[in-house]
């Protein structure tokens, strides 16, 4: 179980592939951890050198107070990717995790030679809604908002299926510190005009089934940076690397192919 000792906290993080290979990062969504890429990691070629991280107050990265700022989840990333060395990664946010990935190009366009933006948004909600979760979770638990939660995330097949429990058990695992301190940095974001001024190779993914961040949305982002691609996803909802990890890991291996990456 590696960490980064970022002063406030200790950053859990996974290697996985090659350590001098070159470099794919990862961050995760609100209410999962590291392991929601599984499924797409065993299908990268293994030259890679791939790091994982659990977000602040998710998976192993224990929570510090709420409300966190999307200032500190992305100087969090900054200072993991500085801690390992690494420099040219091409970064894949899932999102909160693509806003952070936003939000490290726009601070740190040195570090990155390219952003898999999936299942995200310059700004995703309305503060008033992120609001509203908060208190509701604060009053009652994550419990009481996991099946609306379960809506967004997966298309209707995907929920009728035995993995819906595991995903459902990930999500309860999560320390309600960490999960309302992330929903208060996404209520405070909205990166419509950085974002609209990044230069850097850029794939969106979108779900065709996505509650959270339809694929609309999801577009209009990845539209402001020119020359990015974007792929649909059918029968997915929030996290396709989830439910369709085949589609999504051949779309990012043809994404690190046509960057030279791989
Ligand atoms: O829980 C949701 O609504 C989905 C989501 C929004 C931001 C994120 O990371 O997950």
């Amino acid at each position: 179980m590696p960490f980064v000792d970022l002063g406030d906290v200790q950053l859990h993080y996974q290697l996985d592939g090659t350590a001098d290979g070159p470099p794919l990062v990862f961050a995760n969504s609100l209410g999962t951890d590291l392991h929601v890429w599984d499924l797409v990691v065993e299908r990268l070629p293994k030259e890679l050198r791939i790091i994982r991280y659990d977000l602040r107050g998710h998976g192993g990265t224990p929570a510090t107070p709420a409300p966190y700022s999307m200032g500190t989840l992305v100087r969090d990333a900054e200072r993991l990717l500085d801690q390992l060395q690494v420099k040219g990664c091409i970064f894949v946010g899932l999102s909160i995790g693509g806003m952070i990935a936003q939000g490290l190009a726009i601070k740190r366009l040195d570090l990155m030679r390219g952003l898999v933006l999936s299942n995200t948004a310059a700004k995703i909600g309305t503060a008033a809604a992120w609001q509203q979760r908060i208190e509701a979770i604060k009053r009652d638990g994550i419990d009481a908002v996991a099946d609306t939660i379960m809506e967004r995330w997966f298309a209707p097949a995907f929920r009728k299926s035995p993995e819906l429990s595991h995903w459902r058990a990930h999500l309860l695992q999560q320390s309600v510190e960490g999960y309302i301190g992330c929903c208060a940095a996404i209520a405070g974001t909205d990166f419509y005009t950085p974002t609209s001024g990044l230069r850097l190779p850029t794939l969106g993914i979108a779900g065709s089934d996505d509650g959270a961040t339809p694929a609309d949305l999801v577009r209009e982002t990845v539209d402001l940076i020119p020359g990015s691609k974007f792929e649909l996803i059918r029968r997915a909802g929030h996290i396709p690397c989830v439910e369709q990890p085949e589609v999504f890991a051949d779309r990012l291996i043809t994404f690190l192919t046509e960057q030279g990456h791989i």
